[in-house]
């Protein structure tokens, strides 16, 4: 019995999220993407000195001031203790214990013996050590996605390296004896969309991709799949295949993974298009869990099972949550499919709140696709009407695309 889609998309991340490696060490350069293992800790006060805002003096007492020395970022300097005397002071520079107020350089005059006069602004122009976070303090939660400000506030708060979940490796698989690698199709036979498609799509869910985890057409035969299966298995924590899904003469899949005492995380799910969609739990060779994608051959039903079964298996490896779907408006009615969900191409808005359905949104097609923001999800046993709001599925989009 195919499942809820709901269901699936949590089974799918609650397996990735159980077999989540453990936490590895990662120089901040090559950190990027990756997802805390550990919360992030400062390990200093922020600052962790008293800092300059200002180019200009640190002063005690009254004015005039007599200047005694002069304070560059970088150092620490001896304390003010003279009232009537100040120090040149420049931006990120500590500020001398003993100071009471700091004067901007163009707020200050000097008059013939050097002495400095201005007067402080009212607002203190330095930061205070532990001004924005104490030693100890947690900054960010274990499951944080890591990104550029990350690895800065990491840097920032003393980090070498920090500990981060391993990036999960993938594979592909494309099966089809039908299947061509360049040219037009013909004759019979179509072009292979999916070895292009997929791997660049499971990059941008974080997975690694080597060159030669990527095989096909492997041939229509149970001994190949089986193969390239093993293969898959051998370098890769998740091996998606694409094809022979169904019970068809040549559908080699399911017979493949009984072969290798799979366990079925997920068979088959209650969603149009892609409902043969699958994912499985296979020992690898080191006893670790291995995951097997089986995406249906219809492209848009590969895709929808990436983004359906893949995506959330990818968030769990990686240690994150699993993404909240956002919610739009319809700008257009969308049927349903009966007991099924239907997931639907869309189109979003210059502001990202309106989805309009895209044509040319057939299974095999992936036209509508490289139009498209994502899928409105139409929960099953319901049909949308225009301004209805409604979840959304994104695919993993960079900025830039899709403008
Ligand atoms: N008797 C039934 N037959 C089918 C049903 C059904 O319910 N009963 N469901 C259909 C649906 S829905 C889908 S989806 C497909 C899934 O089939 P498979 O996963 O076994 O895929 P294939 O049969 O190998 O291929 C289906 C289709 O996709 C083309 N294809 C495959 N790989 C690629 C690729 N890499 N690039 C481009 N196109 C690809 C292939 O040529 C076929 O046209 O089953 C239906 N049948
Ligand atoms: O479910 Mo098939 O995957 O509709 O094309």
């Amino acid at each position: 019995m195919p499942i809820d889609w709901d269901k699936a998309r949590t089974l799918a991340y609650e397996a990735g999220r159980a077999a989540a490696g453990p936490a590895e060490h990662v120089a901040l350069a090559g950190a990027d993407g990756r997802t805390l293992a550990e919360p992030l800790v400062a390990l200093a006060d922020l600052p962790a000195f008293p800092t300059s805002s200002i180019d200009g003096w640190a002063v005690r007492g009254e004015a005039p001031w007599r200047p005694i020395g002069r304070v560059l970022a970088g150092s620490t300097p001896p304390p003010l203790t003279e009232d009537g005397t100040c120090v040149e002071i420049a931006t990120g520079a500590m500020v001398p214990s003993g100071a009471a107020a700091l004067v901007r350089v163009e707020e200050s005059a000097r008059d013939a013996e050097g002495r400095v006069s201005g007067t402080p602004r009212p607002q203190p122009e330095w930061r205070l050590a532990g001004d924005e976070a104490r030693r100890g303090e947690e900054l960010l939660p274990a499951g944080t996605p890591v990104d550029p400000a990350v690895l800065g506030m990491a840097a920032t708060c003393g980090y070498d390296t920090i500990p981060v979940r391993p990036q999960p490796r993938a594979a592909l698989l494309v099966f089809g004896d039908e299947l061509l690698t360049s040219g037009p199709p013909g004759e019979g036979r179509v072009r292979d969309s999916l070895s292009p498609l997929v791997p660049a799509w499971l990059r941008r869910y974080g997975a690694t991709v080597d060159s030669g985890a990527v095989l096909g057409p492997v041939r229509d035969t149970l001994e190949a799949h089986l193969e390239a299966i093993r293969h898959g298995l051998a370098v890769a924590d998740v091996v998606c295949t694409t094809g022979g899904t169904m019970h068809g003469p040549v559908d080699h899949l399911h017979p493949a993974l009984s072969t290798l005492d799979a366990e079925y995380v997920v068979n088959t799910v209650a969603v149009r298009p892609g409902f043969p969609m699958l994912l499985a739990r296979v020992a690898g060779p080191d006893g670790r869990p291995r995951f097997l994608a089986g995406l249906p051959g219809n492209p848009q039903s590969a895709v929808i099972a990436l983004v359906s079964l893949v995506a959330p298996l990818l968030a769990g490896l990686h240690g994150r949550d699993l993404p909240a779907l956002p919610r739009v408006e319809l700008a257009a009615p969308v049927p349903g499919r009966g007991g099924f969900t239907h997931l639907a191409l869309a189109a979003l808005d210059a502001d990202g709140r309106r989805a309009t359905p895209v044509g040319h949104a057939g299974s095999s097609m992936l036209r509508g696709l490289a139009r498209a923001h994502g899928f409105v999800v139409v929960r099953p046993d319901r049909q949308a009407a225009a301004g209805e709001l409604v979840s959304f599925l994104p695919l993993p989009l960079s900025p830039g695309e899709r403008p």
